[in-house]
């Protein structure tokens, strides 16, 4: 599928942002190129920080930068970035192919040759190659995720932003899902954040951690480091699933 050479490092600078009651302070750097898992208790503010990556949350202060460019005043279509959440935002009125290919473009005009070229390519690559006409309603959640990375892998942006995109899984094909999304990674080498609750998704996929509570990130590290902080009983908490 050919490398992203422009996989950016994410930084949030100074960043704050209230909510409700809750105000957030964060600082971080989330590396190139790298699958950073981000995690921490319910409410600790994850879909947040990709919320703020992605441009659906504008900071008050501070600011959110890729690489050294500023994309803070970027509306979230303007970000060269890609969502995958739990749910997979697939449209069910249109079949596999479809919704692959809004990918490529975001309206429903007919795709050149080169296009659909690329949105077949894709589905070979995530393994649903001859169920293009099927509508997501008729999948199962496995199949879904894959129309939902086809997609991903046709937008070719640079960082991959997923909220517990494998939550819905059986413990089976979410091990299958995860060594999907290594594969995908390795060939695209983009900047990837997941969010997750299952300390095995994190051992298996992730390089870095960022670990968060209460509008904080508490930890920023590798991933053999997070999972040596058992001292923390947060951390022990949480590795214990
Ligand atoms: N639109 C909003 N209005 C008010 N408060 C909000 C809003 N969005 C988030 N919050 C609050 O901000 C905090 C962080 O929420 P967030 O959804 O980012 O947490 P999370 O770590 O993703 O939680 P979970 O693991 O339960 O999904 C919570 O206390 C939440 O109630």
């Amino acid at each position: 599928m050919g490398n992203i050479l422009e996989a950016p490092e994410i930084r949030l600078d100074a960043v704050e942002l209230t909510l409700g009651a809750t105000r957030f302070r964060l600082d971080c750097r989330i590396p190139a190129g790298a699958i950073t898992a981000v995690a921490g208790p319910s409410g600790a503010g994850k879909s947040t920080l990709l919320n703020l990556i992605a441009g659906f949350e504008t900071p008050t202060n501070g600011r959110v930068l890729f690489d050294e460019k500023d994309v803070t005043p970027l509306h979230p279509s303007e970000r060269p970035v890609s969502l995958v959440f739990q749910d997979n935002n697939l449209f069910g009125h249109l079949d596999v192919f479809t919704n692959v290919a809004l990918g490529v473009r975001p309206s429903l005009r007919r795709l050149g040759p080169p296009e659909r070229e690329a949105v077949s390519a894709a589905l070979v690559h995530v393994g649903l190659a001859g169920m293009e006409h099927r509508l997501p309603p008729s999948l199962s959640g496995g199949e879904r995720q894959r129309v939902a990375f086809a997609r991903v892998l046709v937008r070719r942006k640079p960082v991959l932003l997923m909220d517990e995109p494998f939550a819905a899984l059986d413990p089976g094909l979410r091990l299958d899902m995860a060594s999907l999304l290594s594969q995908l990674h390795r060939e695209t080498g983009s900047t990837v954040v997941i969010v997750t609750h299952d300390p095995e998704e994190l051992r298996r996929l992730s390089t870095h951690v960022l670990f968060m509570d209460r509008a904080n990130i508490l930890l920023q590290e590798p991933t053999a480091d997070f999972l040596s902080h058992t001292d923390m009983p947060m951390v022990s908490q949480f590795l214990a699933g």
